[in-house]
């Protein structure tokens, strides 16, 4: 248990893996063995800093994602709950679950398909709640990113190269104080022209006051997305294990 504020972790599992195309939601498929689910919901499970993990899954497979915990053991679950049509959807259920908690307490908002992240992380996470509102987990990018535009006749063409330096590529947790995520998606519940793709994005964009942190990220926290993924992270789950790595996932 930790002192201070209650730490609330969400596992967010809503999304039905259109990019996977496996017949039933990625993050039910096996890694080593175990569902990709429940290894992200043991990472927070296993967290000293956690005091409570909320799961919100596509609804039609919730019963079977009760039954994973049950089986698993996890005592830190007390809820889950059907998730949303979008991912911000999703996180806004979140949230209304932790509707009993104080302003003060915090929420990280974990994706159910990053299975591979790191103690370490969400330990990093939650000392830097510290100091902010609001942290993402954020990787620097390897690759140079450009934005594009239509080119004049047809297809697409580079309209800018931003300064690689400055970039970085977001992965969750992303975490918050409960009452900078709910003014957050309070207003951004109300936008009719609401576009998220993360978290922190929400917060940023309606609440720019409030400084978004960085949290250094690990690039084996990868995000089980698209066909070949499931091996890629079983090769790196092996790899973590092998190296006796004391922070890697269980
Ligand atoms: N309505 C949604 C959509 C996504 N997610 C979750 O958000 C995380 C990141 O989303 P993504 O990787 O895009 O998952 P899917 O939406 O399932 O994938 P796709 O876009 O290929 O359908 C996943 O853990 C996913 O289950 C969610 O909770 N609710
Ligand atoms: C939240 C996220 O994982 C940060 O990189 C990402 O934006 C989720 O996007 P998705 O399209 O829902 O996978």
């Amino acid at each position: 248990m930790s002192a201070g504020p209650r730490v609330i972790a969400a596992v967010l599992a809503g999304g039905v893996g259109a990019r996977m195309g496996a017949p039933s939601p990625k993050q039910l498929l096996p890694l080593e063995g175990r569902p990709i689910i429940e290894h992200s919901i043991a990472a927070f499970e296993a967290s000293p800093e956690v005091d409570e993990i909320v799961v919100l899954m596509v609804e039609e497979y919730v019963g079977r994602v009760e039954d994973i915990v049950a089986e698993a053991g996890f005592s830190k679950v007390s809820r889950v709950l059907p998730g949303g049509a979008t991912r911000t959807d999703t996180s806004y259920a979140a949230l209304s679950a932790m509707a009993g908690a104080a302003d003060s307490d915090l929420a990280l908002l974990h994706d159910a398909a990053r299975p591979l992240v790191r103690a370490g992380t969400i330990t990093a996470c939650v000392a830097a709640l510290g100091a902010a509102g609001a942290v993402g987990v954020a990787v620097p990018s390897a690759d140079t990113v450009v934005r594009v535009a239509p080119g004049r006749t047809g297809g697409e063409v580079i309209a800018q190269t931003p300064d690689r330096s400055r970039l970085r590529r977001m992965q969750t947790p992303q975490g918050f104080r409960l009452g900078v995520a709910r003014r957050a998606y309070e207003l951004a519940m109300a936008d009719p022209s609401l576009v998220a793709t993360d978290d922190c994005g929400v917060v940023l964009r309606y609440l720019p006051e409030e400084e978004v942190r960085i949290v250094p990220g690990e690039e084996t926290n990868i995000k089980v997305t698209n066909p070949g993924d499931v091996e890629v992270a079983e090769t790196l789950l092996r790899r973590m294990r092998a190296h006796a790595d004391p922070g890697a996932p269980s």
